[in-house]
């Protein structure tokens, strides 16, 4: 069997973008992008894609009602596909056992129940979703206890590595692919069958394989490593600002060893995104689970230590200030928990936001990307206020930096978006509230202009 359809369930940030790419390198494949959501299967086969990426929207265009279908019809992608990607979300339970921390398999639990179901002939069904370690064996034993007759399954490992606003660059030039298998003759025959659509683009020597169980551990391994450097480096910050030394330098003297390397060591706000926190309470479950402790009071560090820095952050806005923003106005440039990207889960803003709003500060954020609607959600959940309408009154959102930042007592960078580097800050600075402040909790501004055009500086990891 060659596979010549696929379907993937989920078109969210990682379903879309991945099945956009494979129809664009594989054009003899008909690839079909199922969800339940009626809004996100329209957005997809609209002008406006529910998500931004940078180089989306052209693949897209191309590949569309050609060899790249988004429906809603769940049972009939399923039906005609020989390969299967769960690509839904596994968030972190918010309820019962392991409230907080476990993920939350419900959606690909129910994902294995409508494959076994609807199934009229073998399928190879791929992990795409971050999952626990042994995810894959519940899958396989929901599929085999639900199929109809005669109809077999192969379950594969193939977790995503991609990052958001570099998402299609990454899936065309990925560091490797990665895929495990099941142990066994099928196992590996289903193996190669997923190979072969990667190697329409990717070499054969960054398909790596592996056994199932190793596959999906690397996966939570690589977010656990990718988070422990922000926050080790976010740690040394700390000490610099205790000390006179500065952070950028630190980063840079350790980052040209070649056995630590350059990359992920650009001290921050902290971390966000809707995957780092959320993988890595999963592993200190799974630590916790297998009667780990110190294992997982290790991973639970680099969680602390990315709190730690986000208060860190908001509190130095407030100390600056004189110790009192109440009825102070604010401007927040930055709203997505990094640039290039309208995602703001997880994002560091919010709990800037949140700890001023708290102090009774005044808002005025701007965004090039983030809808005006996904602030006020997410400054209106219950998490961030119990007085949503307040929230409301607080917060001003513009679609212009200057506007955002006239009569204000301060600017504070919460993303790293390059239009914020090259902004007209004398311009700036003339229209706000003196003393005039910049936090820069992304490292991105000359600060030594900044100061000479008047401003008070502050930033991370530097006096
Ligand atoms: N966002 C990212 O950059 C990355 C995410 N991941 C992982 O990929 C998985 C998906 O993440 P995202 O794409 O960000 O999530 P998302 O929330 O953007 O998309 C998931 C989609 O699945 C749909 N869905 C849920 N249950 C369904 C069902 N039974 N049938 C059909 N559709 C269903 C939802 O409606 C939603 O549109 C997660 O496990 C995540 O940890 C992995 C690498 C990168
Ligand atoms: O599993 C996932 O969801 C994905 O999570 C991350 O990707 P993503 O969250 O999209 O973005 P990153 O570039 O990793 O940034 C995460 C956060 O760390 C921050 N960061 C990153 C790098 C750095 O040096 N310093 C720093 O503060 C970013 O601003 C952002 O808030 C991983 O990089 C991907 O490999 C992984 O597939």
């Amino acid at each position: 069997m060659a596979v010549t359809k696929i379907c993937c369930i989920g078109a969210g940030y990682v379903g879309g973008p991945t099945c956009s790419v494979i129809a664009m390198q594989c054009p003899h494949i008909k690839v079909t992008v199922v969800d339940i959501s009626v809004h996100r299967i329209s957005q997809w086969n609209s002008e406006k894609l529910p998500i931004y990426e940078p180089g989306l929207d052209d693949i897209v265009r191309k590949r569309r009602n050609v060899n790249l279908f988004f429906s809603t019809n769940i049972e009939e992608a399923i039906q005609e596909a020989d390969l299967i990607f769960i690509s839904v979300n596994t968030p972190t339970k918010t309820f019962g056992v392991g409230k907080g921390r476990a993920a939350d398999l419900t959606y690909v639990e129910n994902c294995a129940r409508t494959i076994a179901q609807v199934s009229t002939s073998d399928k190879i069904v791929v992990e795409k979703s971050t999952v626990p370690v042994r995810a894959a064996e519940s899958i396989l034993k929901i599929l085999s206890a639900n199929h109809k007759p005669n109809v077999k399954f192969q379950v594969l490992s193939n977790p995503e590595f991609l990052s958001e606003g570099v998402a299609v660059e990454n899936l065309l030039n990925a560091d490797r692919v990665l895929i495990g298998h099941e142990e066994t003759a099928d196992g590996l025959w289903a193996f190669k069958e997923l190979s072969k659509v990667y190697l329409n683009w990717i070499p054969e020597e960054k398909i790596l394989r592996t056994n199932t169980w190793s596959s999906e551990l690397t996966k939570l391994a690589a977010n656990a490593f990718l988070a422990q450097r922000i926050s080790s480096i976010n740690s040394m910050s700390v000490i610099c600002e205790a000390t006179g030394a500065d952070v950028s330098e630190v980063a840079k003297g350790i980052g040209l060893d070649s056995r630590i390397g350059p990359k992920f060591l650009q001290a921050s706000v902290g971390f966000g995104g809707s995957c780092f926190q959320k993988d890595l309470l999963n592993l200190v479950y799974i630590c916790e689970c297998l009667n780990l402790p110190q294992v997982a009071v290790y991973w639970q560090q680099v969680l602390d230590m990315n709190v730690y820095q986000k208060s860190r952050f908001s509190n130095k806005v407030i100390e600056s200030l004189f110790n009192t923003v109440t009825g102070k106005k604010i401007t927040m440039f930055g709203f997505a928990f990094k640039k290039d990207t309208g995602d703001t889960r997880e994002s560091p803003a919010i709990h800037v936001a949140k700890t001023l709003l708290d102090e009774g500060a005044k808002l005025n954020i701007y965004d090039p990307k983030v809808e005006p609607e996904q602030i006020q959600k997410d400054l209106t959940h219950p998490y961030v206020t119990d007085n949503p309408e307040n929230v409301i009154r607080s917060i001003e959102i513009h679609n212009n930096p200057y506007t955002a930042a006239d009569s204000t007592h301060a600017i504070v960078i919460c993303t790293e978006w390059d239009e914020f580097v090259n902004l007209d800050y004398e311009k700036i600075y003339k229209r706000m509230i003196k003393p005039a402040f910049i936090f820069d909790g992304r490292k991105i501004l000359n600060h030594e202009i900044l100061a000479t055009i008047g401003f008070q500086v502050h930033t991370i990891g530097k006096r």
